[in-house]
């Protein structure tokens, strides 16, 4: 163990588990990154203490991810200094970081969706060798599900892609905190619950608590303020790629790094309107495949329908099955006008990877932007530049690359995609993944909007407060309706009550 310097020596956040003062696990000062012309990190400072969970929060494009990256050792920062334990790191790297213990599960998933879970655990522990090394693979990983979500219904021989995204994120948290030979000592969760229902976000973050309390650090990004505000030690603000505020995490409330963040001020959380007594014309109504009871989703023009329930309890397969069926005719589903789908697993579902922006949101639109038997690249700028100043996606340059944009800036793009169509009809899969508070309550705004017009929302959350913004809301269960609530009734606790009751 190197010898702590005494400019590492900290008196903020970690030593109050140990009553000491304590080398950080890390430390990176001054960090610089540029892509291009973005400046994604202009001068950060940040530390992780032993024993720590340090939550990081900021806007879409703060340069959280990229300051993660850092950490990861997956980016070298143009300037500045990365120091573990101590110890300055010149050629800080991804097996460097692996051999000191530093692991990570980033937002995008980065399960082979060809292999099995247990494959995929040896992908990340390389001293799982020799004879028998799957079934030792398979052991930990199930040991780990088991230990983290207790009810997860996960095999080790399930192969990744055919798991649903909140089971792939199971999979990914479970595999970081895996023992093997590897040391552990620091995990990064960038969103790790962004797929998670509540139940099993609660299963988590309870892990989480467990594992700092006995002395391992973790970093928790995430835009759900409640979650970071009560599981991590000390907050971490970031805003246009500094940091900005860096506190306890009890000297914060959600006011007070709502402001620190920026972007989200004067939004009021939705007034509740009352739910709508007057339907429209029918949109779409559709029976789930295993529902027998003859209860059925049922959808009028204008309104907001929520489709809740505990992940992977068949929302996404109704979603999809509406999807198919806009056009033609299929056994038990009904749809009256066309269909936009925002997807909610984009990596798989949503963005086309080699298109730029622009073309990423057009693609629904092509009659509207066609010039002869050409897509003009006029109107499909102009479509984009609308939706670019519309929800804020943030770039200097829409003709760049998809990729170019940070995760919650791409599933914006796939939000204008769908509201910029011609779809009557808009299905969203869980789809404000990776979005910021601030956009957030600027998308429910607009759909509320939307619906005014007369558009209808099918909208599968894991998150409940967004139910809020709903009409009534279908609760699933094992692929089935198990209850229908008007927004007047909603509450958490009756969702959770149907999720986990009888009734199917
Ligand atoms: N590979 C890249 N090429 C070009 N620009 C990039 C690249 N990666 C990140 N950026 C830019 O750097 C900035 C910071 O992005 P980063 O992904 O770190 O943000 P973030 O805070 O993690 O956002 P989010 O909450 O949406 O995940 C953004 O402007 C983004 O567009």
């Amino acid at each position: 163990m190197p010898q702590a310097n005494a400019d590492i020596i900290r008196l903020d956040g970690a030593e109050k588990h140990f009553g000491a003062v304590n080398v950080d696990i890390i430390r990176l000062d001054g960090a610089e990154k540029h892509f291009g012309a973005v400046r994604a990190l202009s001068g950060v400072d940040f530390h992780v203490g032993a024993g720590e969970c340090v939550g990081l929060v900021g806007h879409n494009g703060a340069g959280k991810s990229t300051l993660m990256h850092m950490v990861a050792g997956t980016l070298v920062p143009d300037s500045g200094k990365i120091v573990v334990r101590g110890v300055t790191e010149d050629n800080f790297s991804v097996p460097r970081a692996q051999q000191l213990g530093i692991r990570c599960v980033f937002q995008e998933l980065s399960l082979c969706p060809n292999l099995s879970v247990a494959e995929n655990t040896r992908i990340n522990h390389s001293s799982l060798t020799g004879f028998g090394w799957r079934r030792k693979a398979a052991d930990l990983i199930a040991a780990k599900l088991d230990e983290i979500f207790p009810d997860h219904g996960i095999s080790a021989f399930d192969i990744a892609g055919d798991l649903s995204i909140g089971r792939r994120q199971m999979v990914e948290v479970a595999r970081a905190f895996t023992l093997t030979q590897d040391p552990l000592d620091l995990v990064i969760l960038d969103e790790p619950t962004s797929s998670l229902d509540a139940h099993t976000a609660g299963q988590l973050l309870a892990f989480v608590r467990r594992f700092v309390a006995g002395g391992g650090s973790c970093i928790l990004i995430s835009h759900v303020l409640g979650e970071v505000l009560q599981n991590a030690d000390r907050i971490v603000v970031m805003r246009d790629g500094k940091v900005v505020a860096a506190d306890a995490a009890k000297s914060f409330d959600r006011d007070r790094l709502v402001t620190a963040m920026g972007g989200a001020e004067g939004h009021q959380k939705a007034a509740t309107e009352t739910a709508k007594t007057v339907a429209g014309p029918l949109r779409v109504r559709a029976r789930p495949t295993r529902q027998q009871d003859g209860k059925e989703l049922v959808a009028h023009a204008g309104e907001i329908i929520g489709l809740a329930g505990l992940a992977g309890h068949g929302q996404t397969d109704l979603l999809l099955a509406i999807f198919n069926a806009a056009g033609r005719a299929k056994a038990g589903i009904e749809v009256t006008a066309p269909v936009a789908l925002v997807a909610g697993d984009r990596q798989s579902d949503g963005i086309f990877p080699q298109w730029s922006i622009s073309e990423n949101i057009g693609i629904r639109s092509l009659a509207r932007l066609r010039s002869g038997f050409l897509i003009s690249p006029q109107r499909e700028a102009e479509l984009a530049d609308f939706w670019q100043k519309k929800i804020g996606i943030r770039t200097p340059d829409m003709t760049n690359n998809i990729f170019s944009l940070s995760g919650g800036n791409q599933q914006k793009a796939l939000f204008a995609r769908a509201l910029g169509s011609d779809a009557r009809i808009v299905l969203m899969d869980d789809p404000m993944r990776g979005v910021d508070i601030g956009t957030k309550l600027e998308v429910y705004d607009l759909v509320r909007e939307e619906a005014r017009k007369g558009r209808t929302f099918l909208w599968y959350t894991t998150e409940t407060e967004e139910l809020d913004n709903c009409d009534h809301v279908y609760v699933f269960k094992n692929g089935r309706i198990v209850a229908n609530l008007r927004r007047d009734e909603l509450t958490e606790e009756k969702i959770i009550q149907s999720s986990f009751g009888d009734a199917a």
